[in-house]
């Protein structure tokens, strides 16, 4: 099979992309996990702090893994979901949090001074919504395929570890389908309140997506034809990103429900996509937990948050610098003279 990489050309490809990507170092890992065990405290005494450690050396193929650079990307798109009165915020919020994000006034932006992290916005055809899923598929192929690639074109090819966010109205539902979609069960129990949805709000995310997957009943049930049918900009291009990090052994933290549920089609195409991704955070959203548990990952913090932008992953970056200031900085039993138990 030919190597592939981006930019895609067909949503084919990316069926081809995740059978073909590098696998964690173990070697390194060991070496990661040998440090830990002669460093000045009771063996495994730092928790989950040293599986951080052991898990960045893995896959920046060093024992003493380092964050020289961290990229903060947050995606923003729109969804002709909306029109299913689905969101209680109106859909012009998404440009205006753009431009809010790009003035410095959202939590993602001081979330990512405090912890080191460079920030990049990137809204993808605000002017022109994905289609409602009720009616067909939220996107063309040419559509989604593109925003793979621009996902993939925004990642920083020398960051040390990726974060990524996203902000859409109404992508609640956007990621509930998804899940959906992919991990099957009662629709209800993927939705959630998203920025605040009332009790008859709620009753309307469900019906519309039980009609949406209802819709989509006859098309294939891959991973790539579930993105392209359900999802939308900012979830193909989060699946961009993710995937180009990968190609270069990049870790990545995930932000809450919305940005796990974006790559749940990943998962479908092959689990081991996200052998390389934390999350950073367990969002209020109900289905985060459901998501988790089915992806066989635990959240880093968990912090009652429910805003989305990244804003999770950002906080868990500065969990994982302590890992790594731990790892790197601390003194040996040998180096300090400490009796070793
Ligand atoms: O990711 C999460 O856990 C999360 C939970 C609730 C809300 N959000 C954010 O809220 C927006 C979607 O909510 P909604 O109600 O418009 O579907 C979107 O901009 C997300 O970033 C995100
Ligand atoms: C104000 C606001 C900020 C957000 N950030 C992410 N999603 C959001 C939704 C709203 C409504």
């Amino acid at each position: 099979m030919a190597h592939v990489t981006f930019p895609l050309t067909s949503l084919s490809d990316l069926d081809a992309l995740t059978r073909d990507l590098p696998q964690v170092d173990a070697v390194a890992q060991d070496a990661a996990r040998d440090r830990q065990n002669a460093l000045t405290k009771p063996p495994g005494s730092l928790g989950r702090l040293e599986e951080l450690a052991v898990f960045m050396a893995g896959w920046q193929q060093q024992a003493m893994p380092q964050i020289d650079m961290a990229q903060a990307l947050v995606f923003a798109g729109n969804h002709g979901i909306c029109a299913q009165g689905v969101n209680p915020f109106p859909q012009e919020v998404t440009a205006q949090m753009v431009q809010n994000f790009k003035a410095g006034g959202a939590a993602i932006n001081q979330l990512c001074r405090t912890n080191d992290a460079q920030l990049s916005v990137i809204d993808l055809d605000l002017d022109r919504p994905t289609a409602d899923f009720t009616q067909g598929p939220a996107m063309t192929e040419a559509d989604c395929v593109a925003a793979l690639n621009a996902g993939a074109a925004a990642l920083h090819p020398a960051a040390s570890v990726l974060i990524l966010g996203e902000m859409g109205i109404g992508n609640s539902t956007v990621a509930a389908a998804l899940t959906a979609a992919v991990f099957g069960g009662a629709v209800q129990d993927w939705v959630g309140r998203g920025t605040g949805s009332d009790d008859e709000g709620l009753r309307r995310k469900v019906d519309a997506i039980t009609r949406g997957l209802a819709r989509h009943a006859a098309t294939p049930q891959d991973g790539a034809s579930i993105l392209m049918t359900l999802g939308g900009r900012e979830q193909a291009a989060i699946c961009g990103a993710v995937l180009a990090a990968r190609q270069r052994r990049i870790p990545v933290i995930l932000d809450g429900f919305i940005c796990t549920a974006s790559v749940a089609p990943l998962f479908a195409l092959a689990p081991a996509a996200l052998d390389h991704c934390l999350i950073g955070h367990l969002s209020v959203e109900p289905g985060h937990k459901r998501l988790l548990d089915a992806i066989g990952k635990t959240a880093v913090l968990d912090f009652d948050m429910r805003l989305g932008e990244g804003s999770g992953a950002a906080l868990a970056l500065g969990i994982l610098r302590s890992a790594l200031a731990c790892h790197s900085g601390m003194a040996t039993f040998a180096e300090a003279g400490v009796a070793d138990g």
